[in-house]
């Protein structure tokens, strides 16, 4: 029997917009997604564990993980590094299970080069003025970061048409509950895809 690989889902958007929260309440109900850890070179912030919510790497460690081509993406974001482990999401998509990344926008846009299969989602706020409450309360910035968060926040969702879908989070529950529909339906397709696959392949031997 022909293996069935795993999907890749992307979750991106500008930075405040939810990602983190949307991310963190999917994965807080049951789910067969496995989520891909990245790396980092910013300091943790208090509570954040290595390992659990990244892999906290010195920009020297970092650097010589993109020379060894060990991440699939990296992308410079507000003056630090982040990226995706290369081994840990061919392997877990090859074991047949689902991958979850959650990245900002110039990564997102890297994974489809390598990835087009892969299902992208990008999250938006129900306003900019909705967002600029988000970074401001979330209280993880200076009042120069927030206008650069902003600011890119912009540019990035013009980038939406470039998704496959678009998610409004405007209460974490409904959007947690749009993305498992998202994933659902992608299932139902490429169920869809396969079994057209496996009548063609039986057509052939006859
Ligand atoms: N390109 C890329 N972006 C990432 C990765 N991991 C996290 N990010 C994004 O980097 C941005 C900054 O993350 P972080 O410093 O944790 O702040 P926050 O998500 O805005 O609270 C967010 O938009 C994350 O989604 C990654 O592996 N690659
Ligand atoms: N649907 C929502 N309604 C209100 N506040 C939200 C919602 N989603 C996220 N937030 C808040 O917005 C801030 C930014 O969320 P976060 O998940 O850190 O964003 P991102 O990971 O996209 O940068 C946090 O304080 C979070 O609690």
């Amino acid at each position: 029997m022909i293996k069935e690989k795993g999907i890749l889902f992307i979750l991106s958007g500008p930075s405040g917009v939810g990602k983190g929260t949307v991310r963190k309440a999917l994965f807080d109900q049951s789910t067969d997604l496995r989520y891909s850890i990245s790396m980092t070179t910013r300091d943790p912030r208090e509570g954040e564990v290595d390992g659990v919510d990244y892999f906290f790497k010195s920009r020297e460690e970092f650097e010589r993980l993109i020379e060894q081509g060990q991440l699939i993406e990296h992308a410079e974001y507000v003056g630090n590094y982040y990226g995706t482990p290369k081994e840990y999401v061919e392997h877990t998509l090859e074991q047949g299970k689902d991958v979850f990344l959650e990245i900002e926008v110039q990564g997102a846009l890297k994974v489809r080069e390598n990835f087009p299969q892969g299902v992208f989602v990008f999250l938006i706020p129900p306003s900019l003025e909705e967002l600029k409450d988000r970074i401001v309360s979330r209280g993880t910035e200076t009042e120069e970061k927030v206008k650069n968060r902003l600011l890119a926040a912009k540019e990035e969702i013009e980038m939406m048409d470039a998704y496959d879908y678009v998610v409004v989070n405007d209460q974490v529950d409904s959007a947690v509950k749009k993305v498992q529909a998202i994933v659902a339906s992608e299932h139902c397709k490429r169920e869809r895809v396969s079994n057209q696959y496996k009548k063609a392949l039986e057509a052939d031997q006859s």
